[in-house]
């Protein structure tokens, strides 16, 4: 799904009043018919007391609508007018002089007003800013918000929570809603993934409000939501005539005394995703445990016992997965300089083998064109630098990324994969996935992916997709704190499956059905 900037919305509404020749006072009616249908299904006439905040532009005249749908249908409203500028926009008044042709007169709050008494069973309507917000509310605004926030009423936010800035932070903690739930129209808006200003937009819920299709098609967009369906549009399906060549050879490089562990996650993933063959290049000390926890891995080693010091194998993968568990002692270090300026097969580039990329930032030139890293975040400050907020962060690790020609996995509770200026953001996993070795998994799926044949950025979209799938799959029955990776590399199987599952039908309708 395509994330829109608010320039790209302005210009989605504008284009479809034109192609549909509406007028937008009809498009925020259908809005508010949507929003109005949200809360009267789950209401069913029920009558707690609905608070509506509503701004003064479009936003608040989204609020306004929705305030008249529910008036006509008996709910038991109370209008808020937040009076924070005299700049109204024609569609804000001509629903609130439709509110008022109702006999419904909205409270007008200003800064001098007392604040309303809202009690923890009434509901919110949070109309107050929608995505024209274009800068920190007020005080006495933000004192309303939080007033709101601390009420415990549910909160419902119209497009996003009030006070949310779709490019930039929030710069004051107390001027942004609380929302419970958010219904956001037709996309959802890149700072719901971001670790902080997610945190303000938990749940959320799209709203299609028709936005003409053609410019859904045809507008290009730098941020996708990746989920099932975008997925399974680069799945490759297995051939009857296969054999395990087909699928390639995936090689897990890294262990060092103590961490040999990490390898073997990372080749359960490689694995587990489908790799037709998975070798391990280890010190001497990872040949038992690797053999013994896994028998379908083949084992070389290095000369040294406990650290990697030559990068030297004798076989020719397909793709190598470099650096789980590989330490940075200086012979590792010398090992991996000499490896990289010799090697010509595709790389994905993982934990120390970043780390001593960071701290040797001459090997950048050495890394091979289209290679994927995984940084946590962490690893990738020591590659990018320290950043400013998560808006800074995206645009350096996007031009990281495009210097460097490579793939960028951004890891985090929405894992962000980065290539050629374009990103897209993951939908899979939960906060049991935050557990050591998580990393290594990933790193052996991708590896395993691109061994099958997958193009490198697919692999890492899919892998990473993929990876917090089997998660989701696996907390089900281990619940978040008990989640480890060993569970996530085994349910990879399950996470496959699952792409393929069609969703179950509810018992009555499978009954009209048959
Ligand atoms: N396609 C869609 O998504 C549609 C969205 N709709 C709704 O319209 C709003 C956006 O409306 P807009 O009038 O542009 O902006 P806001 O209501 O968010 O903001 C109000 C107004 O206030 C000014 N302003 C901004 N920041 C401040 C501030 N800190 N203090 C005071 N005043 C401020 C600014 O000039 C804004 O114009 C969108 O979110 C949806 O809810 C349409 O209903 C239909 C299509
Ligand atoms: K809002």
């Amino acid at each position: 799904m395509k994330i829109f900037t608010g320039e790209q919305i302005y210009q989605a509404d504008k284009f479809t009043i034109e192609k549909q020749q509406i007028t937008s006072d009809e498009l925020m009616e259908r809005v508010a018919v949507q929003l109005f249908n949200w809360l009267h299904l789950r209401l069913q006439g029920a009558q707690p007391k609905i608070h509506l905040f509503c701004g003064i532009g479009n936003n608040g005249g989204d609020g306004l609508a929705v305030a008249r749908h529910l008036q006509e249908h008996g709910y038991n409203i109370e209008v808020y007018i937040v009076n924070y500028n005299e700049k109204r926009t024609d569609e804000f008044l001509t629903n609130l002089k439709r509110l008022k042709d109702r006999n419904v007169w909205p409270n007008f709050l200003s800064k001098e007003t007392e604040l309303p008494t809202i009690s923890r069973e009434d509901i919110v309507v949070d109309a107050i800013f929608g995505i024209g917000l274009n800068r920190t509310p007020d005080d006495w605004v933000a004192s309303l918000m939080t007033h709101i926030n601390n009420s415990e009423a549910f909160v419902l936010a119209v497009d996003v929570p009030s006070g949310l800035f779709l490019d930039k932070v929030v710069e004051n903690p107390n001027a942004i809603i609380h929302a419970n739930h958010i219904l956001t129209f037709q996309s959802p808006k890149l700072a719901f993934f971001l670790p902080q200003t997610g945190i303000y937009c938990n749940q959320w819920e799209i709203i299609d409000i028709g936005i003409d299709v053609e410019f859904l098609t045809v507008t290009e967009t730098t941020y996708t939501l990746i989920s099932k369906n975008e997925v399974l549009q680069s799945y490759m399906p297995r051939e009857k005539f296969a054999h395990k060549g087909t699928y390639g050879h995936s090689l897990i490089i890294g262990g060092s005394y103590g961490k040999i562990g990490a390898t073997i996650l990372a080749a359960k993933g490689a694995l587990n995703s489908g790799s037709g063959l998975v070798s391990a290049f280890l010190p001497q000390c990872g040949y038992i445990p690797m053999q013994s926890a896994m028998p379908e891995i083949m084992v070389q080693t290095d000369v040294n016992e406990n650290t990697i010091t030559d990068f030297h194998f004798n076989l020719e993968p397909t793709v190598i997965g470099v650096g789980p568990g590989l330490g940075k002692a200086s012979e590792t270090v010398e090992a991996f300089t000499k490896f990289l300026q010799n090697n010509k097969i595709p790389l994905v580039i993982d934990a120390d083998a970043l780390n001593i990329i960071s701290e040797n930032k001459d090997l950048l030139k050495l890394i091979p064109e289209d290679s994927v890293l995984t940084p946590h975040p962490k690893e990738l400050e020591r590659l990018i630098g320290v950043w400013d907020s998560d808006f800074d962060k995206l645009e350096k690790a996007k031009l990281f990324s495009l210097e460097l020609k490579c793939v960028l996995v951004i890891k985090g509770a929405h894992t962000i994969v980065l290539y050629k200026g374009k990103g897209f953001i993951n939908t899979s996993g939960n906060p049991g996935m935050a557990t050591a070795g998580s990393g290594d998994v990933l790193t052996g799926v991708i590896t395993g992916l691109i061994a099958q044949g997958y193009p490198k950025v697919l692999a890492a979209i899919f892998g990473v997709y993929l990876h917090g799938s089997a998660g989701d799959l696996a907390v089900e029955k281990l619940g978040y704190q008990s989640l480890t990776a060993s569970s996530i590399a085994n349910t990879i199987g399950g996470a496959f499956i699952e792409l393929f599952k069609r969703p179950e039908v509810p018992q009555q309708q499978e009954q009209q059905q048959a």
